[in-house]
């Protein structure tokens, strides 16, 4: 595609010296926290079953979100209902119906009506939808090229053994979207594994997994574990943001992962899902980064834990995990062993849907990182076990834990992984600390001697309120709700110290004690 006014352009792509297909370029100079793309809707999203029942299908507004007030950007007492035709989608308002039924759902309600009961796979449910919307003339020709581009690695699932599955996959999403006189069923079996292998999450403002979601030209956007820019998603609307500054013609990179895990875990989950060899700038590094820093030599493993690591080494005898691997030796296979096993009870964690049980798994995950002395508390899985206890605690209603948590994560973990002021996952989950110190505040909790948790949330709400802009855009809901919470606390606390440089000074005094909680 030629070079545009828009502020990038795709061309080929070499990445590590090798060709990369396409990629997204900056047709000009950007400086960090700068917005490069808006796109309004994307050519396709797909809620998670789950999220059918309380998220709107046209503007995905998740109405039931669980983390003390990170979900503030949705309006109170918003609520959805079912679509009276197919009994699946649900909408918050009647111009939301309205829009989704345009652009498509007219052609695809009665088709999914005779099987409202079954749950479909979120993958069917977009591909029916994309499938559908072209038959009808609703897809145009340059989107569907560009579409059509992506590679389906219909060639790696037959490899890998899945194609079986998508087959049968596609064969329902033809019958069910009543286009199999378009489309025939190679050809649908290809859009389903384009869907799988080149999909990104559909999120919240606040990084929350809502679906999947496709759109034929971000999905252009190459991977890097440094990436320069971000998607923030708004609702509908997807924004392409940068986190450094970037130069003219530079390309632009996306993480498709979370890019703080070890060097080979990361290679691994592109492996296996996106089906290539990350070149990237720090893969070409391999494990010599903070991602693969140990806190002690692995000889100087304690014998207690020497022995919980030979266990596993017996135990998975045959098979030690390659995405763990540190090294031949066999200290460094203890360390593997550990490695392993702290990501297994990450894994078995997340598939927990009771809380209580899932900070069991949590809290002995975390034990062996910390007793073990291996682990700096920034290296994975440490801080996402941390983040997932947070949540977990928050569900159990166990508001002082996750405020401990999530001081020590402020302190240890926030900048080392997110070191940019503007870093999205920083500022939100700065939010989520500011909203539960309110929360504290609000119950009169006293967590440290000399500690006032209504002071440490206006600290905290003061130092996102420029940052957000920056994240997700001065316009976003998001950075909105940052700014009306920020009047709101601004007015509280001027009410009760009279003066702004009065109200300072006691706001500076709470940071040394927020950074002892941390400890
Ligand atoms: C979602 S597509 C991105 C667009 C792609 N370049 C194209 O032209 O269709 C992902 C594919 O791009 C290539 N790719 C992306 N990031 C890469 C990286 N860091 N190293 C090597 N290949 C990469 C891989 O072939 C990968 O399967």
């Amino acid at each position: 595609m030629a070079q545009d006014d828009h502020g990038y352009y795709i061309k080929d792509s070499t990445i590590g010296g090798q060709a990369a297909g396409k990629g997204f370029f900056s047709s000009k100079d950007v400086k960090s926290g700068e917005s490069i793309v808006m796109i309004r809707r994307p050519l396709m999203a797909s809620l998670e079953s789950e999220r059918l029942k309380d998220t709107c299908a046209n503007c995905y507004i998740w109405t039931e979100g669980s983390s003390i007030g990170s979900r503030l950007y949705v309006k109170e007492g918003t609520t959805v209902s079912t679509c009276a035709g197919c009994k699946r989608f649900r909408y918050c308002s009647k111009a939301c119906q309205k829009e989704a039924w345009n652009r498509g759902h007219k052609h695809e309600c009665k088709n999914l009506k005779p099987v409202a009961d079954r749950e479909l796979p979120k993958a069917v449910l977009g591909c029916m939808e994309i499938l559908v919307r072209r038959k009808h003339g609703l897809i145009d020709d340059q989107t569907w090229q560009l579409l059509c581009h992506l590679d389906s690695h219909i060639d790696d699932f037959k490899n890998n053994g899945n194609y079986g599955g998508i087959e049968l996959m596609a064969m329902g999403t033809s019958q069910f979207s009543a286009t199999q006189e378009t489309f025939n069923k190679d050809f649908v079996a290809a859009m389903y594994a384009r869907l799988l292998s080149n999909s990104m999450t559909l999120m919240t403002p606040t990084f929350d997994p809502l679906g999947i979601v496709i759109d034929a030209l971000l999905c252009h956007l190459n991977h890097s574990c440094d990436p320069n820019t971000y998607i923030v998603m708004d609702g509908p609307q997807m924004q392409l943001r940068a986190l450094k500054d970037i130069k003219k013609d530079e390309e632009l990179f996306i993480s498709y992962i979370d890019p703080t895990m070890p060097y080979l875990r990361r290679q691994s989950k592109l492996q296996q899902r996106w089906f290539f060899e990350c070149r990237c700038i720090k893969c070409r590094q391999g494990p010599t980064l903070q991602e693969d820093e140990w806190a002690i030599k692995p000889g100087a493993l304690a014998q207690q834990y020497q022995k919980v690591a030979d266990e596993e080494i017996q135990r998975n005898e045959q098979e030690e995990d390659p995405a763990s691997f540190v090294g031949d030796s066999l200290d460094e296979r203890r360390v593997a062993a550990l490695q392993a096993k702290a990501f297994d009870m990450y894994e078995a964690e997340q598939r927990q849907s009771d809380p209580a049980e899932a900070i069991r798994i949590i809290e002995d995950a975390i034990a062996i990182c910390i007793k073990s002395k291996l682990w700096p508390a920034h290296r994975q899985p440490l801080p996402a076990l941390r983040d997932d206890l947070i949540i977990n605690m928050l569900a159990v209603g166990n508001y002082e834990g996750a405020w401990f948590e999530c001081a020590k994560r402020h302190r240890h973990v926030i900048p080392k992984l997110y070191p940019q002021m503007h870093h999205p996952i920083r500022i939100v989950q700065t939010w989520q600390m500011a909203m539960l110190a309110q929360y504290l505040a609000s119950a009169g909790a006293v967590l440290a001697p000399g500690a006032d948790m209504a002071l440490i949330a206006a600290m905290m709400i003061n130092t996102i309120n420029v940052t957000s802009r920056m994240s997700h855009g001065p316009d976003s809901a998001f950075a909105r709700s940052v700014q009306q919470k920020f009047s709101e606390v601004e007015g509280e606390l001027l009410g009760k110290f009279g003066s702004k440089d009065a109200m300072n000074a006691a706001i500076q005094r709470q940071v040394k004690l927020l950074a002892e909680m941390g400890k």
